[in-house]
C-alpha cells in the first residue's frame, strides 16, 4: 500500500488534473473517492485532510495539502516525473507557471461559469438557462479560449512548449468541462482542437476517456432527483454565477 492518498471525485476539473498526472507517471497511490454531490467534503475525516473542504486533496504519509496546481507541483518533484511535465530550466518552468497563474483568474472561473448555467440550470431548476443568462458567460469563455489560443499556445506543439507540460493538463480538465454540457469549444479554432487532440495523445486516449468519464454522462445526472439539502446548496452556488 502506497503512502500516497488522493481524495479526489472526478466530476471536478482540478482532481482530474492530478489523476491523470499520478496514472500517467505510474505514481502509486490509494484512490479515496469524495463525492461532492453527496456532501463527502463535509465530513469530519476529510476536513482533517483539506480544511478548506475542497478536492482534490493529498496525503503523504503525515503530510496533507490542497490546491492541485501545487499539488502537480509536489508530485513532479517528488515523484522525478519527466523533465517536460515540470522543466527544471528556470524560464521553461516559469512560462509552466505562468499559465498556472493565468488560468485561476481565466480559464478556471469562465469554463466553470458556462458549465453551470448550461448544465446546472436545468437540474437546478428544471429548465433550459435563458439566452440572456447564458450568452454573457459564452462570450467570457470564448473571449478567453481566444487568448489560450492565441497568446499561449501560439504557434507552439503544447502551452508552455513543444512537450506537454502540467500547463496543458491544467487547461484540458477544465476545457472538457463545458465541453461536456455541449458547448462547441473548439468551433473557429484549428489551433486549439488539434492542440487538444495532441494533449489526448500524449496522455492516452484510454486514460483520458477513462478521465471524462464521469463529467461526460453529466446530462443523464439531469433526469435524477436532487437530495433537497443540497439543492439549496446548489442553488445559492448557481446563483453567484449568474450574477
Ligand atoms: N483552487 C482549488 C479549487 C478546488 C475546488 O474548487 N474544488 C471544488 C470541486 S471543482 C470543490 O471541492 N468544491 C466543494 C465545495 O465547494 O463544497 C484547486 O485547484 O484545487
Amino acid at each position: 500500500m502506497s503512502d500516497l492518498t488522493l481524495f479526489l471525485d472526478l466530476l471536478s476539473q482540478p482532481c482530474r488534473s492530478v489523476y491523470i498526472f499520478a496514472k500517467a507517471n505510474n505514481i502509486p497511490f490509494n484512490y479515496y473517492e469524495v463525492l461532492l454531490f453527496k456532501g463527502g467534503q463535509m465530513s469530519d475525516d476529510f476536513g482533517k485532510v483539506n480544511p478548506l473542504r475542497k478536492v482534490p486533496a493529498l496525503k503523504d504519509g503525515d503530510f496533507t495539502m490542497g490546491e492541485s496546481t501545487a499539488m502537480l507541483q509536489y508530485l513532479a518533484q517528488k515523484y522525478k516525473t519527466p523533465d517536460h511535465w515540470y522543466p527544471a530550466d528556470l524560464q521553461k518552468r516559469a512560462r509552466v507557471d505562468e499559465y498556472l497563474a493565468w488560468q485561476h483568474t481565466n480559464t478556471r472561473p469562465h469554463a466553470a461559469r458556462v458549465f453551470w448555467i448550461k448544465g446546472m440550470t436545468p437540474y437546478l431548476l428544471g429548465h433550459e438557462a435563458t439566452p440572456e443568462k447564458l450568452n454573457p458567460a459564452l462570450c467570457e469563455f470564448n473571449a478567453t479560449m481566444t487568448t489560450l489560443q492565441d497568446t499561449f499556445l501560439q504557434n507552439k506543439q503544447f502551452l508552455a512548449g513543444e512537450e506537454i507540460s502540467i500547463a496543458d493538463l491544467v487547461a484540458i480538465v477544465e476545457i472538457m468541462q463545458p465541453s461536456a454540457v455541449g458547448v462547441d469549444v473548439f468551433e473557429d479554432k484549428p489551433k486549439l482542437s488539434a492542440w487538444k487532440e495532441r494533449v489526448v495523445e500524449a496522455i492516452g486516449a484510454d486514460l483520458f476517456n477513462e478521465a471524462h468519464a464521469t463529467i461526460l454522462k453529466v446530462k443523464e445526472m439531469q433526469n435524477q432527483p436532487v437530495p433537497p439539502e443540497l439543492k439549496e446548496r446548489l442553488k445559492a452556488r448557481l446563483e453567484l454565477f449568474t450574477r
